[in-house]
Parts: C-alpha cells; sequence; structure tokens
C-alpha cells in the first residue's frame, strides 16, 4: 500500500524522489493509518501534524495512547518508512487527515530515529510472518515536502489548498478493496482445488454390502457442498476482471480531474470486497470441513489458508462498514432517480420499475432461463434497495436526521447493499460467458457452472425472493431442485473445473491437494518429518512422564 499511495498522491518531483528508491528496494515503506484506538473512523485519527513555517517542517506527534499506529503490515520491524495519515494543523487550523511520508529507521544501521517508537504488536491468529507494528511518534520532524501534495499543499508559509475531492486521499483503499476482491476469488478457487481433488481420491463408506467404498465426490451431498463454491470461485474471476476495469477506467478520469464516478466506485468496490471476502471466508470453512479430519491437520493448508484470508473481511474496512458506505450511496441514488437524474451504469437498474415486470405465481415462467433469473436478481436488489430506502426517508419524516435515519435503517441497508453486490456478480457472471470466445462443450461446462451459481443464490436467500412475491414458495423449491439436478453433470468436469485454475503444488501447500493424488503416502511422510517425531522418545518423557508412571507403577 505504500508504493500505491506514493504513485497517486505524490507530486511528480515526489514520484522522482522517492518512486526510485521503492522500485530499487532501497527503502521499504508501510501505510500506517490505523491507531489503536481507530480504525474505520479515520475522521478520528488523532495523529498530529502541526507545520512550523520557520524552519519549514511539519511535527508529527501520538497525542495519547489511542493515537499509537497499530496494525500496519511490516512496520514493527522492517520497514523503513511509512505512509502516515495523520490530522494536518497550519496557522493554528486543522485540515484533516492528510499522508505524509515519514522515515523511521536509519538506513545505515536500521535503527530507529530519534522521536520513533516502534515494533511489533505481537502474535496474531494468521499472517504469523509478517510484522505488523505500532508506531509511536514523539515530535517527530519531516520536512514540508514529505506531505503527499499532489491534491493538497501546504506552501512554505503555511497557507494550505484544499484538494479537489477529501477523499482523495482515500484512493489507496479503494484500489487494495479492488485487489481484495481478486484474493476471494483466488483463496476461494484453492479451496475448491483442495477440497474437489481430495474428494476424488478418498474413499469412504459402505453403500451396499460388499459395494466398493465410493470416492466422496460422489456423495451428492459432498457435490452440493463444494460446487456452488467451485462456481463462486468462477463467478468472482470474472467479477473481479469487471471490477478492475471499472477502477482503471473511473482511476483515469481521476487523473484528468473528472471525479463524477469516484461515488460510484467507491460504493461498487466496497460492496464487492465486503461481499466476496464474506462467502470467501465461510466457503473456506466449508470446504476444510468437507475433508472431514484431515482437513484440520496443518498439512491440508487449509489453517494457514483460513487464518490468512479472514483478516479480508477486516482490513480494508470492516465489511459491515463498507456495507453501509455502499448502501448510503444506493439510497442517494434513489433520491437521484425519484428527482429524475440519470444514474450511472452499475445503478442504473435503481431507476427502472422492475416491481411490474414479475409477479411471483404466475405459471409457465422458464425457471431455468439465466437471463430471467438474473432479472429476478435485479428485482429482488431494487426493493431491498428500495425499502431501505424508504425506512430512512420514514425515520427522517419521524423527525431523525439524514445520519440518525441511516442508523436506525442500518440492518435493512446492508440487506440492500449485499443483494446489489449479488445481483452485480449474478448478472457478470453470466455477461462474462457470453462475451467468452470458447468451444461449446467449454461453453456449456460453464453454463453449467453459471447456472448452478444462480440457482443456488435464489435457493439460499430464497426468503427475499418469496417475502417479495417475485418467486412463490413452489418456483423456489423448483429453482433449489434444479441445483441439486446440476450436481451430478458437473461431477464430470469437477477436477478439470480445479485443475484449470492451474495452482502449483507449492502455491497451494496441500499434501491433501497435491496434483498427484498421493495422499497417503505423503501426509505419512509429512507427519513423520514433524518436530515431535525427531526422536522415537521425546525428551520430556524424562522429565514429566516416566518419573509419574514410575511412581505410580511402584503402588501396583
Ligand atoms: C495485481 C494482482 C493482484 C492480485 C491480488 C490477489 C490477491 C491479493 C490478496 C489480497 C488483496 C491485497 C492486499 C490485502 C492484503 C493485506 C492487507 C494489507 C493491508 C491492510 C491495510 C489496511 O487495512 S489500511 C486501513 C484500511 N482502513 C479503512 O478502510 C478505513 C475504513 N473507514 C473509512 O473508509 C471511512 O472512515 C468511512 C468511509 C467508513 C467513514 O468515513 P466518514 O467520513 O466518517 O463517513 P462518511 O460516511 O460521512 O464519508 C464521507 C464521504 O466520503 C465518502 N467516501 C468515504 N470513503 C471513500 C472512498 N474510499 N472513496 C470515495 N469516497 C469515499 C463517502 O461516500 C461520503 O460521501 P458522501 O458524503 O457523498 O455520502
Ligand atoms: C491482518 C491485518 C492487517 C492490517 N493492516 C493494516 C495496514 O497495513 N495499515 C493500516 O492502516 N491498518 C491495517 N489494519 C487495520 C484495519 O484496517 C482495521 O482493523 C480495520 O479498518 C477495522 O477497523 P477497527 O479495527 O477499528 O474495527 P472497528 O471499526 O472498531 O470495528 C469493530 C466493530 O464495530 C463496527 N462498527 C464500526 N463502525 C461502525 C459504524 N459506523 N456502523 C456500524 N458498525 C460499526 C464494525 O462493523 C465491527 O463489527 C490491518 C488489520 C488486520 C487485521
Amino acid at each position: 500500500m505504500f508504493i500505491p499511495t506514493l504513485e497517486r498522491q505524490c507530486t511528480s518531483e515526489q514520484r522522482e524522489k522517492f518512486l526510485p528508491l521503492c522500485y530499487d528496494y532501497r527503502i521499504i515503506g508501510t501505510y500506517a493509518q490505523t491507531e489503536l484506538g481507530h480504525g474505520t473512523f479515520l475522521r478520528g485519527l488523532e495523529t498530529t501534524a502541526h507545520y512550523d513555517p520557520n524552519t519549514q517542517e511539519f511535527i508529527l506527534n501520538s497525542p495519547t495512547i489511542s493515537s499509537i499506529k497499530w496494525w500496519p503490515g511490516a512496520l514493527g520491524k522492517t520497514s523503513t518508512h511509512a505512509v502516515v495519515l495523520a490530522q494536518l494543523y497550519t496557522l493554528g487550523k486543522c485540515h484533516g487527515i492528510h499522508p505524509f511520508v515519514v522515515q523511521l529507521r536509519s538506513l545505515d544501521d536500521h535503527k530507529p530515529l530519534r522521536g520513533i517508537t516502534v515494533g511489533d504488536i505481537g502474535p496474531k491468529m494468521g499472517f504469523g510472518p509478517n510484522d505488523n507494528g505500532y508506531l509511536k511518534l514523539h515530535k517527530h520532524r519531516i520536512p514540508r515536502t514529505n506531505m503527499l501534495m499532489k491534491y493538497s499543499q501546504v506552501s512554505p508559509d503555511g497557507t494550505y489548498t484544499k484538494p479537489p475531492r477529501s477523499t482523495l486521499t482515500y484512493g489507496t483503499m479503494t484500489f487494495v478493496r479492488v485487489l481484495i476482491v481478486h484474493g476471494s476469488a483466488i483463496a476461494l478457487a484453492k479451496a475448491s482445488t483442495i477440497a474437489i481433488r481430495y474428494s476424488a481420491v478418498r474413499r469412504q463408506s459402505e453403500l451396499r454390502p460388499g459395494e466398493p467404498e465410493p470416492q466422496i465426490l460422489s456423495y451428492p451431498t459432498q457435490q452440493h457442498k463444494l460446487f456452488p463454491l467451485l462456481a463462486t470461485a468462477y463467478a468472482f474471476h470474472f467479477v473481479q476482471l469487471a471490477m478492475m476495469k471499472i477502477y482503471t477506467d473511473v482511476n483515469d478520469q481521476i487523473n484528468n480531474s473528472n471525479f463524477s464516478r469516484i461515488q460510484e466506485l467507491h460504493a461498487l468496490s466496497s460492496g464487492l470486497k465486503a461481499f466476496t471476502s464474506w462467502v470467501t471466508n465461510a466457503g473456506l470453512e466449508v470446504c476444510r470441513m468437507s475433508c472431514g479430519g484431515h482437513g484440520y491437520s496443518q498439512a491440508s493448508g487449509f489453517p494457514r489458508l483460513y487464518a490468512d484470508f479472514t483478516p479480508s473481511c477486516t482490513y480494508e474496512g470492516e465489511n459491515t462498514v463498507l456495507m453501509l458506505q455502499s448502501a448510503r450511496y444506493l439510497v442517494k441514488c434513489v433520491r437521484d432517480a425519484r428527482s429524475g437524474k440519470t444514474l450511472p451504469g452499475t445503478v442504473s437498474y435503481l431507476s427502472e420499475d422492475v416491481s411490474a415486470v414479475h409477479s411471483g405465481g404466475s405459471s409457465g415462467r422458464d425457471l431455468s432461463n439465466l437471463d430471467f433469473l438474473i432479472s429476478l436478481y435485479k428485482q429482488r436488489a431494487s426493493n431491498q434497495v428500495h425499502f431501505a430506502s424508504d425506512k430512512v426517508d420514514r425515520g427522517i419524516s419521524a423527525g431523525m436526521d439524514l445520519v440518525g435515519a441511516l442508523n436506525s435503517a442500518s440492518v435493512h441497508l446492508v440487506s440492500a447493499a449485499k443483494a446489489h453486490s449479488h445481483y452485480f456478480i449474478a448478472k457478470t457472471f453470466v455477461e462474462s460467458l457470453k462475451l467468452l470466445k470458447a468451444s461449446s462443450e467449454l461453453q456449456n461446462v460453464l453454463h453449467q457452472l453459471a447456472s448452478v451459481y444462480v440457482f443456488e443464490g435464489i435457493a439460499q436467500s430464497s426468503g427475499d425472493f418469496i417475502e417479495d412475491y417475485i418467486l412463490s414458495g413452489s418456483e423456489a423449491k423448483t429453482i433449489r431442485q434444479l441445483a441439486v439436478d446440476l450436481l451430478p453433470l458437473i461431477r464430470v468436469n469437477a477436477v478439470s473445473l480445479v485443475d484449470a485454475f492451474s495452482f502449483r503444488d507449492e502455491v497451494l501447500q496441500s499434501v491433501l491437494g497435491r496434483y498427484d493424488g498421493n495422499v497417503y503416502e505423503n501426509l505419512f511422510k509429512w507427519a513423520q518429518n514433524s518436530p515431535l517425531n525427531k526422536t522415537d522418545v521425546h525428551p520430556s518423557y524424562h522429565k514429566y512422564l516416566g518419573p509419574l508412571l514410575k511412581r505410580n507403577q511402584s503402588k501396583l
């Protein structure tokens, strides 16, 4: 995050100064924003940067215990520099959060500089090798030119020039949220690869006396656990491509001082980061548990995969908070639509009158038609957004201010943002396949995946569709069965569909997911290499177990 921030927030002179040092690994940096007391509420960050016009320096300070920077990756022992987000003060006025480049350690002996107290925050659930750290600043001085001044400036005499948009400072977070959508796709693809390959190798139980034990991948319940997740990994692959395209287009516009789509990008990236990381987080556990006891072994690769992925739901914007950000924008769009404004592409459906399109229960609807079902996802999203938006309006009519009305409706707002994200993902998956240049055989297989994703998405949220009369109960049951009917068809290509992710064994880091399927021999080999097996009799025997056993044996 250090380099993307410099690339996005530096003037051209600052780029020339800092970026070559980064690219050549002459300095290593981190993104120090979160503090002990604040991670979400950025306007509440307490680190200060006071400008001293006499020396043309900023004085950075951690005024309270809660202002200590806490969590930044590689801050503890590795980074020589940091982008520090601090409240800018100049000429006696506070101008809010701004980014500053701060050198933390000497480039000669790597010792912390004067005024810098830095260290590791201690062991975490995962990310063991990463020295997430703390940083306490004590009246530490940096040159004026270390404030990243592409969007806002402080002149030598201390005069402040404000940015075209205050939220441009948040640009790196948007970029990383887009990356996390990609990260979710990759993590779910890895977990699906491990679980499906192992399920093809593992044989268990005897369905009928004398019959060979079947592959557990042949059980419909195993298929129902894994194949919707496999389809989701493909869905997330396509949606991260679409998300990155939108990010690149909007970022190009921002670089040309066109900020018209910055809110739409923030809302979409926030919703997709939260939706994909939540779904992936839960999916990793389903994949682990589908592998039985061996799934719980470190040899499976699942413990580390889960422990390293699960903070994706927290960092780069806590998921609930990001869903609320997305919903806040959707409510704004409903208002804009009602006042006749044209809505941008990803939310234009909110100005359509979808309610008249479908009414649940009418017979003869083709419930297997993906285009038709995507229109139901659209109706569900529109209904949820309008319902939540109406809640906000009623709160305001009852005398609340906007913040109070948004907070009071926040549970429904999160549901609306989830439905909006789900619609975007399902639609993108189906539309991406139409554009794919592939053989009819491959198109058929991918269509099966898209179908099971769409069907299962409705089955798992059928309440939303039934409550709003988008589907009747019997239609929801039919769609649920359509998903189950697809499972044996997907079974035929399941291993090929995970092989297609092309994870090398060294990357997958899983004995269960080995490409050669040689699991048992390699599990035994892996176990023999366990540190506890360096000696037949562990040294602890002589200290504890031996004396205990001998003492008790003498009593026999
Ligand atoms: C190239 C190949 C890559 C392959 C990738 C594959 C795998 C990689 C795997 C993973 C991904 C990669 C990296 C991740 C790995 C490790 C993690 C590493 C680091 C983690 C770093 C961090 O966590 S950094 C810190 C992150 N912190 C946050 O995100 C803070 C969250 N809080 C906020 O954003 C804000 O405080 C807030 C938005 C929640 C609240 O702001 P506030 O001002 O209090 O409230 P408002 O709601 O009133 O907002 C004001 C207006 O500002 C708009 N806005 C807010 N944010 C943005 C934004 N980002 N962009 C644009 N606009 C924004 C908001 O909409 C409001 O506008 P309106 O007033 O018009 O409504
Ligand atoms: C592995 C890891 C790596 C990280 N790396 C970095 C890094 O490199 N740089 C960096 O600066 N930070 C980093 N962070 C910090 C991370 O960005 C924050 O933890 C994250 O932004 C969440 O903020 P918080 O911890 O204050 O949670 P909080 O905001 O305190 O969240 C706690 C609970 O409060 C709820 N909540 C908070 N605000 C609201 C609201 N307005 N409405 C409703 N509910 C709300 C949340 O939904 C959540 O349930 C990292 C964190 C982790 C775990």
